[in-house]
């Protein structure tokens, strides 16, 4: 059953705000095309009354409530919202369902990723107690050397709706947990969660400041983000076009940014497979969450011996998949996230048409779902290397299939691409799954699997797909600045000039 959604405010400075140009904008229900509330529409004026916030939260009581206290001190909020976002976890997940229009299942496994997640970092923040003034061996005895690592200040973190809690907590948890104060702003197409991620620190009271959450849409909240003089950083997922321009405003001030972008990830079936097993990861791999996850592997590249029957396996599993309204039971594939989602996958079905390829399944909305922004599991076969279906990332549930005949050929096609985000290889032949591992042009490789991703491990991409990695430690250090601390510790004059002593 559906919920109500909660009526929000902006979370600035620990308590809900009215926008100051009080505009608010609807929330529609992908599934059901229907408004069912509203998020408050954030501008510079806002930004600003964060950043402010966020400088407080930082220098309160000389650092010491905050950036500076021990990363212990900080551990206990993470552990704390972890506890309340895990209370609330069928809630949440409905409320994401209803949003993105992602299976109930799917949302809730996302939520109780959250949670794992924010517990992940409250033990990274005390851990990072113990690594501070680690030694640095140097060459001289008459010096001594240390590091320190600092949180690196106030952050500005945008993100995109395919994972609305879940991309926001990837970048939220290291970014509290190093000691940083931030401002999140969510995806306009995908808030709700996000909004009760702000109720929930009111609720285990993070101090005022430390996170504040401006929904908004990307020109009038993200970019005076982006540009704000007094953000310290800005850590962004979404698309390479938006990531670009992040990285204009950005490198007004040298800002660091750390970028996860699109992808367009290749996933290679070798010939000797179980079909059945490889057929399953395979559309894992690219209808899961909608087809709408930047890791998809959206690029099929099988061996020619088994392509007939390894695509025909694999129509017959995309057709058991259950379409519906996400909170039915056993839901395995809702609708994209919006309108214009929906009329961009369906433009590039027909594009892939019209250069000569063909849509051998889906294509189209699903018979019985007359409302919702639904499409079908598609596959589409003789496709060519400059088609656009081939080169440039859907963001829907559209996977696009070549064959080859040598392992040589399977990598150029599979690094036949300006993104490098993810790839599979499934092969029973570990040997070769591990060159061919290497020699993908990826940030993460999976083998004999597609899209598995787990917190401890880093995420991120190369090429167009972006910089940096999230997760893992490598997630931490996102938000840590490293500072050298040198002592001279000799007795003796450093004696480098004469002396005017003994002159
Ligand atoms: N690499 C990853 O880990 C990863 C994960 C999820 C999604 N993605 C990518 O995200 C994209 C889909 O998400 P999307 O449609 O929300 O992306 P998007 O780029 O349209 O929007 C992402 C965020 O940027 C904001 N934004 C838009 N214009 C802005 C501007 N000029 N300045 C500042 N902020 C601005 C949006 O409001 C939103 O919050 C896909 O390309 C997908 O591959 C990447
Ligand atoms: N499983 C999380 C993938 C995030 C990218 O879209
Ligand atoms: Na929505």
């Amino acid at each position: 059953m559906a919920l109500q959604v909660p009526s929000r405010q902006l979370f600035i400075d620990g308590e809900w705000r009215e926008p100051v140009l009080k505009n608010r904008f609807p929330i529609v229900n992908p599934a059901t095309e229907q408004i069912i509330g509203d998020i408050p529409a954030a501008t510079s004026e806002d930004v600003d009354l964060a950043v402010a916030a966020a400088r407080r939260a930082l220098s309160r009581n000389k650092g010491k409530d905050w950036a500076s206290a021990s990363g212990a001190v900080r551990a206990k909020y993470l552990r704390a919202i972890a506890a309340k976002i895990t209370e609330r976890k069928t809630e949440l997940g409905k409320l994401e369902a209803m949003d993105c229009g992602k299976p109930l299942d799917e949302a809730v496994w996302d939520i109780e990723d959250v949670a794992g997640c924010f517990e992940y970092y409250a033990d990274l923040a005390e851990g990072l107690d113990a690594k501070q003034k680690a030694p640095v061996s140097l060459p001289m005895e008459t010096f001594k050397s240390y590091v320190l690592k600092e949180p690196i200040g106030v952050v500005g973190l945008i993100t995109p709706w395919n994972y609305p809690l879940l991309m926001a907590t990837w970048k939220v948890a290291p970014a509290l947990a190093a000691g940083c104060a931030a401002i999140l702003k969510p995806s306009e197409l995908a808030s709700i969660t996000c909004l009760e991620l702000a109720e929930v620190c009111r609720e285990v009271g993070l101090p005022p400041g430390v996170l504040n959450i401006l929904t908004g849409l990307g020109p009038e909240a993200g970019a005076p983000l982006a540009s704000h003089p007094n953000v310290d950083k800005i850590a962004f997922t979404g698309s390479t076009t938006t990531g670009s321009k992040i990285m204009t405003a950005a490198a007004q001030m040298v800002k660091p940014v750390s970028l996860e972008l699109g992808g367009k990830s290749p996933i290679i079936v070798f010939e000797d497979v179980d079909l059945d097993k490889a057929a399953e990861w395979t559309a894992f791999g690219c209808f899961w969450t909608n087809g709408q996850i930047c890791s998809a592997t959206s690029r099929l590249i099988v061996h020619e011996k088994i392509a007939k029957e390894f695509v025909d396996r694999l129509v017959k599993w995309t057709k058991n998949i259950k379409i519906s309204d996400p909170l039915e039971e056993g839901c395995r594939l809702g609708p994209v996230v919006s309108g214009g989602q929906y009329e961009k996958v369906l433009k590039f079905i027909s594009t892939a048409k019209s250069e000569g390829a063909t849509i051998l399944s889906g294509g189209v909305r699903p018979e019985h779902l007359k409302k919702g922004f639904f499409v079908e599991p598609t596959i589409i076969t003789d496709v060519t290397t400059s088609m656009q279906i081939w080169r440039e990332e859907v963001f829907g549930p559209v996977l696009c299939v070549k064959t080859f005949s040598t392992e040589e050929e399977a990598l150029e096609l599979a690094n036949d691409t300006h993104y490098g985000l993810g790839a599979a290889v499934i092969s029973n032949d570990l040997e070769r799954c591990d060159r061919v591992s290497k020699e993908l042009q990826a940030g993460i490789v999976w083998i004999n699997c597609s899209q598995p991703c787990f917190c401890q491990a880093p995420w991120g991409g190369n090429k167009r797909s972006g910089f940096g990695r999230e997760l893992g430690e490598w997630g931490l250090e996102n938000y840590l600045s490293v500072k050298q601390v040198t002592q001279y510790i000799s007795d003796e004059p450093w004696g480098w000039y004469s002396s005017p002593s003994k002159l």
